[in-house]
């Protein structure tokens, strides 16, 4: 039998399917690897906003870890919205526990609209809970901005967040340049604690960029399940997202969703 690889998510749900846990296992699954999850909070969501937070207790999240964790092993685990430092302190305990060390931190903070996912005084415990147990974090630059306490405008300052956050504990970084807005191409910078890596590519103009940084996290998860290194799984994440939103759907009102199906339908050959 071929090896299967397998993911985990911790993240909240996204009833309009654009981000969060069902960005996640789409994204998972269109890369070929078997997608579990852990909901930490149920989002009423569409294109057009939130609606409505409702988020669950630290023991539920606690009790789904448990039993991912005592049963299937996770070969990679991505963490999206947490919400509470309270669910943060049980998520970072599990994944000690269980040894997960292919850990991808996506630190959600804000949903595009500007409804928070994400506690104000829940950052810190973001910082010293999380970050130290990552592989992997990627921060887009509001998440930065607060993790660091920076103003980040020119690439100096970025390069100087993706430093600091390295020493937060993140043994990469990717800082994503989704919102540096006004600008032809995005530049999307991964640091591994020596060299600057400047993942550049042309700036798609559309609405329809709902759940861009979850979609790209769990590409980057998937790639490190499958035994990719970082830089090589980061890589795949970037054409797999500027694939999904240059073949965008079209769906919704609003800020509509990524296409899930673009990228693995180039690999196929099947392009729309
Ligand atoms: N307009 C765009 N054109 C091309 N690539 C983009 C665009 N917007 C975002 N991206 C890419 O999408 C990925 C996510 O970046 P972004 O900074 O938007 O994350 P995010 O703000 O965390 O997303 P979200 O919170 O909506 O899930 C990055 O790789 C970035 O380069
Ligand atoms: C549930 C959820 N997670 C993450 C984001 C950020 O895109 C969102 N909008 N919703």
């Amino acid at each position: 039998m071929t090896k299967v690889f397998k993911a985990l998510t911790i993240a909240g749900s996204d009833s309009g399917g654009g981000a969060g846990i069902q960005a996640d296992l789409k994204t998972f699954q269109e890369l070929g690897v078997y997608g579990m999850s852990a909901l930490t909070a149920v989002t009423a969501q569409n294109t057009l906003g939130v609606q409505g937070v409702y988020p669950l207790g630290a023991e539920a999240v606690t009790a789904q870890l448990d039993s991912v964790g005592s049963d299937l092993q996770p070969d990679a685990v991505k963490t999206g919205m947490l919400f509470s430092g309270e669910i943060i302190r049980a998520v970072a305990g599990k994944v000690r526990q269980y040894g997960w060390d292919k850990l991808v931190v996506d630190p959600v903070m804000i949903a595009k609209g500007g409804s928070p996912l994400l506690q104000q005084e829940a950052v810190q415990a973001l910082i010293t809970e999380l970050l130290p147990l990552s592989l992997v974090a990627t921060p887009n630059i509001p998440e930065a901005e607060s993790l660091t306490g920076m103003k980040i405008s020119g690439l100096a300052e970025r390069e100087r967040a993706a430093v600091l956050i390295h020493t937060m504990g993140a043994r990469f970084v990717v800082l994503k340049g989704g919102h540096d807005d006004g600008t032809t191409g995005v530049l999307d910078l991964l640091y591994d604690g020596n060299e600057f890596i400047y993942l550049e590519s042309p700036r798609i103009s559309t609405r329809h960029t709902h759940g861009t940084g979850c979609t790209f996290s769990a590409a980057a998860a998937a790639g490190l399940a499958q035994g990719n290194t970082v830089k090589e799984a980061v890589h795949t994440a970037k054409a797999f997202i500027q694939a999904a939103i240059e073949d965008c759907l079209g769906i919704g009102a609003g800020h509509g969703p990524t296409n899930h199906f673009a990228y693995g339908n180039r690999m196929r050959g099947n392009v729309r």
